[in-house]
């Protein structure tokens, strides 16, 4: 047994119960987290675990149950109480103002008021003494993902928590970025720290954690040493199931200008403010078959090129965009949808779903201007076809496993993969020729997203001309025909997949093109 496992717990939590109308999201949860080690929390999408550490953190309160700390039963009535206990979380989505530095930012979440100069000064010591160099003096808008995510970083250790709670920390970041966190991770161990890491992705599970306990369903289903475990037996623990792997039958062999569905041509743009990217001469074209992938670090371009491509921001000339074989450039998002086009954004609360509305609410706003006949009744005077709506709803949510409270529930009420589901199942249920998705699975759990990487596959194996905007490479390595990357806004050349390795994809993310003789993964910052 591991010499942590000796150690006195420094987190108990015994019978957590958290229920929200008649889902228990946590179910009389037992969790022991000891003095100096890396527990990871499993489990698939709405298995309970932000429910769980927004407990631990004081954001929400349990039902029932009980938690000590350090041997003594503790009531967490807010964050400010679990951080004046110790415990510090970096929350998955970042909090920081784009238009303040980072110091200022740090002086914002102080619960004790200190000098900027003095926050500065510690923030900047903190930093170099971990690993995670900043500087206090940047504005956050101008840093890349990975920067900001140090700041969050450095931000909760300098409230010198003893537990530290990252909620999937990786998804953003570089593999290079990744492999810098997990130094400092390591080191903070060491020195008697303790960390809970959430996490999808199971390798790194693998490599960082002492231990994992894993949910399903609101409950505690087993507790494993993940150095022992594949990373298949942890997502089976996950899931009680094993996961599929993606059928990829090749691309139908087609280089027909009419088989082009969606076509960008010569597309530039300048920033649209202090913290855009110019986009700059970026043509591709996507076939009807096939799925094409766009590599890139986060922030280089991908989020103006989305809105670009969508219709949120149009272009003077028509034709630098065209969607099967129509010019699009000057259309709004509507009429590009009419046109047989889908469009699947990044953020799902705010962008890809209103979030106080109900699931049949956000299919409605997406889908009645382009679907009139299956959702509007009547003449002049039309009204909502609320028995088609439902239906369709629920077809959405069979099709896509979406896991929920109660029959409609509000948007915002779904943990973020079952959002995710039935964003993109809303879209997949229009079967469109184009379909463009940026971050397809950006907090889905391994088996849901083996089932939207499917489902994008078979709907480019149908017909339809597929663009997948994504951080992940093994995901692209996975569905995609062919793959480009997006560097400071502008796009390579699109390559087959088979001539793609993961070092040609480092060395254009890095912004290195040609025959590089030294290889050497590129960090991009
Ligand atoms: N405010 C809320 N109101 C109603 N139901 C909620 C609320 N917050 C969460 N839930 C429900 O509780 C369950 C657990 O959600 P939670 O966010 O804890 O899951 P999770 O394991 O963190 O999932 P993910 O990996 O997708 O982030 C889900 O079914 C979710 O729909």
């Amino acid at each position: 047994m591991s010499a942590y496992l000796n150690a006195q717990p420094l987190l108990e939590v015994c019978g957590l119960t958290k229920v929200f109308g008649q889902l228990k999201a946590c179910d009389t949860i037992d969790l022991i987290i000891a003095k100096g080690e890396i527990h990871a929390l499993l489990g698939e999408n709405g298995a309970g675990k932000s429910t769980l550490v927004k407990m631990l953190f004081g954001a929400l309160q349990p039902l029932e149950g009980e938690i000590r700390w350090k041997d003594k039963p503790v009531v967490i009535s807010q964050p400010a109480m679990a951080r004046r206990l110790g415990i510090g979380m970096v929350f998955q989505h970042f909090s920081l103002f784009d238009s303040l530095t980072a110091a200022e930012n740090i002086a914002l979440s102080l619960d004790k008021s200190l000098p900027l100069a003095e926050i500065a000064r510690r923030a900047r010591e903190i930093g170099q003494a971990y690993g995670l160099p900043i500087d206090p003096d940047a504005h956050v808008g101008d840093l890349s993902v990975g920067e900001r995510q140090r700041i969050e970083i450095v931000r909760c250790l300098l409230q010198e928590p003893d537990l530290i709670i990252l909620d999937e920390p990786t998804s953003v970041l570089t593999p290079q970025e990744a492999d810098r966190l997990f130094a400092t991770l390591e080191r903070l161990r060491a020195e008697g720290k303790s960390i809970l890491y959430i996490s999808h992705r199971l390798e790194e599970v693998k490599r960082l954690c002492d231990r994992a306990t894993v949910l399903r369903h609101g409950k505690v289903v087993g507790h494993c040493d993940p150095r022992k475990e594949t990373a298949a037996s942890l997502a089976r623990m996950m899931v009680g199931n094993d996961i599929g792997i993606v059928a990829r039958k090749p691309a139908r062999a087609t280089e027909t200008a009419s088989d082009i569905l969606f076509e960008i041509n010569a597309l530039s743009q300048k920033p649209r403010g202090p913290f855009s990217t110019a986009l700059k001469n970026v043509s591709l074209a996507v076939r009807a078959g096939e799925v094409v992938g766009i590599a890139g670090v986060a922030g280089n371009g991908q989020s103006e090129f989305f809105e670009a491509v969508s219709g949120e921001v149009l272009q003077a000339e028509p034709s630098a965009v065209r969607i099967r074989g129509q010019a699009a450039g000057r259309l709004g998002i509507t009429q590009r949808r009419l046109m047989g086009a889908a469009f699947v954004p990044e953020e799902r609360l705010g962008h890809g779903a209103v979030p106080a509305l109900s699931l049949s609410d956000n299919l409605f706003l997406s889908r009645y201007s382009t679907d009139k006949k299956a959702f509007l009744r009547g003449g002049i005077l039309k009204r909502i076809a609320q028995n088609a709506l439902q239906i369709a709803t629920k077809r959405i949510v069979e099709r896509m496993d979406v896991r929920k409270s109660a029959d409609s529930p509000p948007a915002s009420a779904l943990s973020g993969g079952n959002l995710q589901k039935f964003i993109i199942g809303r879209e997949l249920d229009r079967t469109p020729s184009v379909l463009v998705v940026n971050q397809p699975t950006w907090g889905v759990d391994a088996g849901a997203a083996a089932h939207i990487r499917q489902a994008l596959v078979d709907l480019a194996r149908s017909g339809s001309a597929i663009l997948v905007i994504s951080q992940d490479l093994d995901e692209l390595f996975e569905i995609s025909d062919r793959i480009a990357v997006m560097n400071h806004g502008m796009l390579s050349e699109p390559m087959p997949i088979e001539d793609v390795t993961l070092e040609k994809l480092g060395l254009l993310m890095g912004g290195i093109t040609g025959n590089a003789q030294k290889i050497e993964v590129a960090d991009a910052h």
